[in-house]
């Protein structure tokens, strides 16, 4: 059984109260079997896991290291090679992994991202994370949210509406043990159900969510409000060359997504920022998305960027639009 009651306690003892009286029906509704039909399999997988109270009885020690590229749960001992075995094959009934990477117990999880250069391009900009609240939007897995929790966060929230990304993450939680668990908690919902005005976290990421808003101003002015006042947005997005008024709205498809809607110079995201009242707001990567961080793997083996591009001329898009670019912007909600 998945078990939400450490979720139930951190929300309130860290006085998120009105965002935990939705709780109950957001997991029924994020988790509901009857629209979800491969959650009750996906379950099935996790409960093959042993939990690390059952590995400590056999002698093992877990050993957890968030602060590294691939988030790792491994035991000394490390476990039998049969035993690996068995968990590599259990971890690929939940692919495609997406984002990562992750070492479980032997197994190296080569994810289609490397999201760990994300993380790379941003940490050493950002406010630093020791003792702050977070939410990250469109979490995926949960990958970086485990980074944040290795960076010193207090607590971390993650939501993103895939149940699969739910039960990912759910894995790694059992993996790891409540111990280390605690501040990390994924939700199965989309940004539109938090709260309105929770005015709360200390830190919002945003990261690779606002080209899937068809209004993305509403989107900044939701993560504005779920920010305490001097809180700080990790904004980052897909961008385009250009001065502040040039946006790209594809007419169709942008990379093969369909449901791509606004991509903003980076001054043009400036720009939206400061008219949506956020302060302090600077670009401070921008980075052209290689083959060697979005590919297929034995973990995701559908197509991935090189099929998105035009084989004749990779700096544009199957479509003909330039080829995915991104940026990340940082932003303080103003004291008043
Ligand atoms: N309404 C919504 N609200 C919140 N999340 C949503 C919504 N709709 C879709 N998503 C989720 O937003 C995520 C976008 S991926 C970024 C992952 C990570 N942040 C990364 O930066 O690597 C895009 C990318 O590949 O960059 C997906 O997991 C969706 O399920």
């Amino acid at each position: 059984m998945l078990n939400y009651a450490p979720l139930y306690q951190k929300f309130a003892e860290e006085g998120l109260t009105r965002w935990l009286a939705l709780v109950p029906e957001q997991l029924d509704a994020g988790l509901d079997v009857k629209r979800y039909a491969d959650l009750a399999g996906w379950q099935r997988v996790l409960e093959k896991f042993p939990t690390v109270e059952q590995l400590a009885e056999q002698g093992y020690q877990i050993n957890i290291a968030l602060d590294q590229s691939a988030v790792s749960i491994e035991t000394t001992p490390a476990l039998p090679d049969s035993e690996q075995a068995k968990y590599r094959n259990l971890f690929k009934k939940l692919m495609p992994w997406r984002k990562g990477p992750f070492q479980l117990h032997g197994t190296y999880i080569n994810t289609e991202w490397r999201s760990d250069w994300k993380w790379d391009r941003l940490c050493e900009f950002i406010a630093p994370l020791h003792n702050r609240r977070i939410l990250d939007v469109g979490c995926g897995s949960g990958y970086h949210c485990w980074r944040m929790a290795g960076a010193g966060a207090r607590m971390v929230v993650g939501i993103d509406p895939s149940p699969r990304f739910h039960m990912q993450f759910q894995l790694l939680r059992r993996l790891m043990g409540l111990a280390d668990g605690n501040k990390v908690f994924h939700l199965p919902v989309g940004i539109e159900d938090v709260p309105a005005n929770l005015d709360y976290f200390d830190t919002v990421f945003s990261m690779g969510v606002l080209y899937h808003r068809p209004s993305p101003m509403d989107h900044l002015y939701q993560l504005k409000a779920a920010l305490r006042p001097g809180g700080e947005l990790v904004l980052e997005t897909l961008v385009i060359d250009g001065d502040e008024n040039q946006v790209l709205v594809p007419a169709d498809r942008y990379a093969m997504m369909n449901n791509v809607w606004f991509l903003p110079s980076p001054d043009a995201l400036v720009l939206w920022l400061k008219k949506c009242g956020f302060v302090n707001v600077r670009v401070v990567d921008i980075s052209t998305t290689t083959l060697d961080e979005q590919r297929s793997t034995e973990w995701m083996t559908f197509h991935s960027l090189v099929d998105f591009l035009d084989p004749k001329d990779q700096s544009k898009t199957v479509e003909g639009y330039p080829a995915p670019k991104r940026a990340v912007v940082l932003a303080e909600r103003p004291y008043h």
